[in-house]
């Protein structure tokens, strides 16, 4: 099976996160994410995650920490998902791939629709921040 490395910024201000909407045509599409993508070979996630984040919301990572490696198996593919809490970032993040974007409160989190492999990562945001 198809197996992927995907790094992706639960980035916070206060008590909002900013999230992105997959449109319907990507796997898992039609969903709520955390801003992110593949990290490329030889990519550390750290790396994936910093050029992910300039590239898909126009911003420049000043310090992320790992939250959480979630493992989850969709069926038609593998992936290994590094969650990084990114509390320190320049610039004003944006749809930069004219993708849906929005801040949410984190207790409105629960009211949102994510990939099966987030639920882990918004439950222990709720236990922790609310
Ligand atoms: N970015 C992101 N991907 C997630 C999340 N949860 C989750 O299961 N995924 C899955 C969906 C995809 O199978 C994979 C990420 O792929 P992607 O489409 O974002 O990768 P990418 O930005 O490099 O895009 P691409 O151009 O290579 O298609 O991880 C999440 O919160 N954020
Ligand atoms: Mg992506």
């Amino acid at each position: 099976m198809k197996q992927v490395e995907v790094s992706a910024g639960i980035i916070k201000r206060g008590d909002r996160i900013f999230l992105a909407f997959r449109d319907e045509a990507q796997h898992q599409g039609g969903l709520w994410e955390f801003p992110g993508g593949k990290c490329e070979a030889a990519e550390s996630s750290y790396d994936a995650l910093c050029r992910e984040l300039l590239e898909e919301c126009g911003i420049t990572v000043g310090s992320a920490e790992l939250f959480k490696e979630v493992r989850h198996d969709y069926g038609d593919k593998l992936v290994v998902l590094y969650f990084y809490l990114v509390d320190d970032f320049k610039g004003e993040p944006t749809g930069a791939e004219n993708q849906q974007v929005s801040w949410f409160d984190l207790k409105m989190l629960a009211e949102l629709d994510f990939p099966a492999a987030n639920q882990v990562i918004v439950d222990e945001l709720i236990e922790a921040y609310c």
